[in-house]
C-alpha cells in the first residue's frame, strides 16, 4: 500500500499529512505541524524558508520511525513569493513575504506604463500589490543582476530536496506574468520588471515527477526513500482540488488566511466584468481555471488573536461570538488598512468610529465583527460570481480552518441563500495527496479524487433559515457603496 505525504504550508502554519488509500477510502494522519510567520529584519519582513525545511525533514524523521520506509511528497505553500538563487545554486537572501511595504505604490507605477487593462486582457490576473509582477519591480537591481533562477516558493523547497529545478504553472499563474495565450511568461512583463523569461525554470503542470529526494539529505537525516511529484504547488490549487464539488453551480471558499472566493472554469474569464471586479483566473490542475476574489480573511482575526497574545484558541472565540449581538458593525474587510496594521484591534475600533459604528471591544465582540462582516462579503461576491459567469450558484462548499466555524458557515448560508457543504478543512494537503494519486495511478482523476474525498471524509450541511437577517446584506451593500464613494471623494 503507497504512503503519500502532503507538505502543506500555509501563511500561518505548515504541516506533514501522510495519507494512504485503505478499503476505498483515504486515511489521512497529521504527521507535523508547525508554526509559520515572516520576521521583521532590517525594515523588512522575511519568511523562515530554512526553519520550513527544517521542518519538513522533522515530519519525514517521524514517518520514518513510524517504520513507512518508501512516500511520495507533493509540496504546495502560498502564492506569488519567491527566492532568488544565484549561480552557485544558493538563494541570495530568505524570500520577502507579500506583506512588506516595498510594493506600496508598485501598481501605479507599473501600470502608468502599462496599462491595466492590457496587463489584464494578456494575464486575467487579479491587481494585487504584492503579485510577483510588483515585488520584482521593486526587487534590488544588483540583485536581479546575481540571479541566476527566480524559484517560486514550493519550487525553491522542491530545489532543494531534489536539486531539480522547475516552475509549476498553477502558482506561476499568481505571478500575474503568465500569458494566457501563449501558456508562458509574457516576455514584455517580464522585461517591464528587469528580469528575462529563461530566469523562470520551465514550466511544468500538476502532477508532474520532480525527483528523489537527494542523498546528501539521507546523510544528514533518518529518512524514507522519498519521491517529489510537482502538485499544484499554489495552496489554493490544491484546496480547489481537494474540494468535493459536484454538478455546475456550485462555488468554492478556500477559508484560512485568506478566503479566496469563486468557481473552477475550464476557460478563462478576462472579461470587463471580471476586471471590473478584480476577479482573477489563476490556473488550477488539468487544464482548469480558478476563477476567484481574494477576500482579506481570517488573517484579521490571527492579528486579533496575536495581538490578545494567544490568549484564546479560534475555537474558544468562536464560541464566545454567538454571545454576540450580530451585525453592530459593518466593515470592508478588503480594506488595505486591514492588509498588515501595527494593531488590528486599533484599526477595527478606529474604523467603526470613523463610521459612527458600535466599537468593538471585548474578544467576543470583536471575532462576531469579523465574522459578520466575512459572511457578508462571501454572500456578496457569491451574487457577483453569478452575475459575471451568467449562472446559478445554489452551493458553497467552504474548506479549510474556517469551515470549523459553523457561525460563519449558517450565516453564509443565510444571508447568500445557498446551501453550504462545509468541510474537509485540511482540504489542501488533501487536495496535494489527491493529484500524487493521480500520477502514481492510484486514483483515475479529479471527479473520482472529489467522489473518494466525499466518501472519506464528513462534510456538514447548512440550508438558509428563513425569515432571517432580512434586508441586512441590502444595508451591507450599501454601506459599502457609501464608503467607496466617500473615499472616492476623498482622493
Ligand atoms: N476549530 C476552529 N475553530 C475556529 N476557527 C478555526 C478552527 N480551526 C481553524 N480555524 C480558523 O482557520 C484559520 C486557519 O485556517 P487554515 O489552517 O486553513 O490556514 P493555513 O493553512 O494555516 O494558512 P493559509 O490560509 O495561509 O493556508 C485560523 O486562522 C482560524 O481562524
Ligand atoms: C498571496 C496569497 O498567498 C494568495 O493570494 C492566496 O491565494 C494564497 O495563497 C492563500 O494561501
Ligand atoms: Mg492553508
Amino acid at each position: 500500500m503507497k504512503a503519500y505525504v502532503a507538505v502543506d504550508v500555509g501563511a500561518s502554519s505548515g504541516r506533514l499529512m501522510l495519507a494512504k488509500k485503505v478499503d476505498g477510502k483515504l486515511e489521512l494522519k497529521e504527521v507535523h505541524r508547525f508554526k509559520n510567520g515572516f520576521k521583521e529584519i532590517n525594515g523588512h519582513d522575511y519568511w523562515q524558508i530554512d526553519h520550513i525545511i527544517d521542518e519538513i525533514f522533522t515530519g519525514l524523521e517521524k514517518i520514518k520511525h513510524m517504520g513507512i520506509s518508501q512516500v511520495d511528497l507533493g509540496i504546495d505553500t502560498w502564492a506569488v513569493d519567491y527566492v532568488l538563487v544565484g549561480n552557485d545554486g544558493q538563494k541570495l537572501h530568505d524570500p520577502i513575504s507579500y506583506r512588506d511595504k516595498r510594493t506600496e505604490g508598485a501598481i501605479n507605477a507599473l501600470t502608468s506604463k502599462l496599462s491595466k487593462q492590457y496587463i489584464y486582457e494578456k494575464t486575467g490576473i487579479q491587481f494585487q500589490t504584492f503579485n510577483t509582477l510588483y515585488q520584482l519591480y521593486t526587487e534590488d537591481k544588483d540583485n536581479l543582476a546575481k540571479t541566476d533562477k527566480i524559484l517560486m516558493i514550493p519550487d525553491y523547497i522542491g530545489y532543494v530536496l531534489t536539486g531539480n529545478a522547475v516552475t509549476e504553472e498553477t502558482n506561476a499563474s499568481t505571478t500575474q506574468m503568465l500569458n494566457l495565450r501563449q501558456g508562458l511568461f509574457d516576455k514584455d512583463l517580464a522585461k517591464s520588471v528587469n528580469v528575462s523569461q529563461d530566469q523562470f525554470p520551465h514550466l511544468v503542470d500538476a502532477g508532474t515527477v520532480l525527483g528523489s529526494v537527494s542523498h546528501k539529505w539521507h546523510v544528514k537525516y533518518d529518512i524514507p526513500e522519498t519521491e517529489v511529484i510537482t502538485v499544484a504547488t499554489h495552496d489554493t490549487a490544491s484546496a480547489v482540488v481537494g474540494t468535493p464539488g459536484k454538478g455546475d453551480n456550485w462555488a468554492f471558499l478556500s477559508s484560512g488566511t485568506w478566503s479566496l472566493l469563486g468557481a473552477e472554469l475550464n476557460v478563462p474569464e478576462n472579461g470587463l466584468d471580471a476586471f471590473a471586479e478584480n476577479y482573477t483566473n489563476e490556473w488550477g490542475a488539468y487544464g482548469t481555471y480558478r476563477f476567484l476574489k481574494n477576500i482579506m480573511g481570517l488573517w484579521i482575526l490571527q492579528c486579533v488573536r496575536h495581538e490578545l497574545n494567544d490568549r484564546y484558541s479560534f475555537k474558544e472565540l468562536a464560541a464566545q461570538a454567538t454571545q454576540v449581538a450580530p451585525f453592530q458593525t459593518f466593515i470592508d474587510v478588503n480594506d488595505t488598512r486591514f492588509t498588515n496594521p501595527k494593531s488590528m484591534i486599533q484599526t477595527i475600533q478606529n474604523y467603526a468610529r470613523e463610521t459612527n459604528q458600535f466599537v468593538p471591544t471585548t474578544p467576543g465582540e470583536l471575532t462576531r465583527v469579523i465574522y459578520d462582516n466575512l459572511s457578508l462579503y462571501y454572500a456578496n461576491e457569491i451574487h457577483k460570481l453569478s452575475g459575471i459567469l451568467s449562472k446559478p450558484i445554489d452551493t458553497l462548499n467552504i474548506v479549510g480552518g474556517g469551515s470549523n466555524v459553523e457561525l460563519m458557515n449558517q450565516l453564509t448560508s443565510t444571508l447568500a441563500g445557498v446551501e453550504v457543504v462545509a468541510g474537509p478543512s485540511e482540504a489542501t494537503a488533501i487536495g496535494n495527496i489527491i493529484v500524487q494519486m493521480i500520477t502514481s495511478g492510484e486514483v483515475d482523476n479529479v471527479v473520482a479524487g472529489r467522489k473518494l474525498i466525499e466518501n472519506s471524509f464528513g462534510l456538514k450541511h447548512y440550508q438558509p433559515e428563513a425569515n432571517k437577517y432580512v434586508g441586512v446584506l441590502d444595508r451591507y451593500c450599501d454601506f459599502l457603496s457609501s464608503i467607496h464613494h466617500e473615499s472616492k471623494e476623498a482622493v
